[in-house]
């Protein structure tokens, strides 16, 4: 399984239905970041395929955020194993029997070869109103740290979580959990559908392993150099 990184690093997610693109993208940000991310969109148009393609050029984070009875989540680990990811998403809301149910399945399948194994918390579109409205009261930070230590107890290897949770987590937790964070915004950049935002500076701050960034880069003009200035911008950090 991948380690934890020295420094913080970066997840370029290509969110494009179309592998060519995606994989334009994941040469010309490959110099700056330390991963590539393959999502729902590009998965659903390309399948594996689409992970092949990017993972010539960085490791490669399947974010499917698998959530099903544990049986078809194991066997949904099975199948992407053969694809080799780096780290994979499935929704610790699953439950532990789920978690347990994946992290069992990817050690079947590849041994210390397998994939991280990430619980998504609360997603980062979510604000404490629209998280109300799913029945889920007193706030996203209260329900992350639920699922976080429910998600750890049951095998997860990291977590998936807003910028705002990041440093409640590592107090929770400590160093050793994985903390992939999404909802991260440079200065000035658009914050689209997005609710718990932070600048990359100080989600690394806060204690993030990894940052997952997709339209800041993949909308720029010149997304080579857009991956090149966020990367600068935490050198040291
Ligand atoms: O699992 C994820 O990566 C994820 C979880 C989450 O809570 N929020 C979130 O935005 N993501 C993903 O992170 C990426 C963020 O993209 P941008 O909003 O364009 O930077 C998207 O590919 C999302 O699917």
């Amino acid at each position: 399984m991948l380690g934890k990184p020295n420094r913080a690093g970066i997840i370029a997610a290509l969110d494009t239905p179309e592998v060519a693109r995606a994989e334009g993208w994941a040469r010309t940000v490959a110099p700056h970041v330390g991963m590539v991310k393959v999502g729902l969109e590009l998965f659903c148009a390309e399948g594996g395929n689409a992970v092949r393609r990017v993972a010539a050029h960085r490791p490669v984070f399947l974010d499917l955020k698998f959530h099903d009875i544990p049986n078809t989540v194991a066997g949904a680990v099975r199948s992407v194993c053969a694809l080799r990811p780096a780290m994979l998403t499935l929704h610790g809301g699953g439950g532990s029997t789920m978690i347990a149910a994946a992290r069992r399945a990817a050690e079947d399948a590849l041994g210390e070869a397998r994939p991280a194994i990430l619980a998504v918390t609360v997603l980062t579109s979510f604000s404490t109103e629209g998280l109300a409205e799913t029945g889920v009261n007193g706030g996203p930070a209260q329900q992350v740290l639920r699922l976080a230590r429910l998600a750890l107890d049951a095998g997860a290897d990291g977590l998936v979580c807003s910028p705002h949770e990041v440093s409640r987590l590592r107090d929770a937790f400590g160093d050793g959990p994985l903390l992939v964070v999404p909802g991260v915004r440079p200065v000035g950049a658009e914050r689209g559908d997005q609710a718990r935002i932070a600048t990359p500076e100080d989600t690394v701050a806060a204690g993030a392993d990894w940052l997952v960034i997709g339209r800041p880069i993949t909308a720029a003009p010149d997304p080579g150099a857009a991956a090149a200035a966020i990367a600068a911008s935490l050198a040291g950090r």
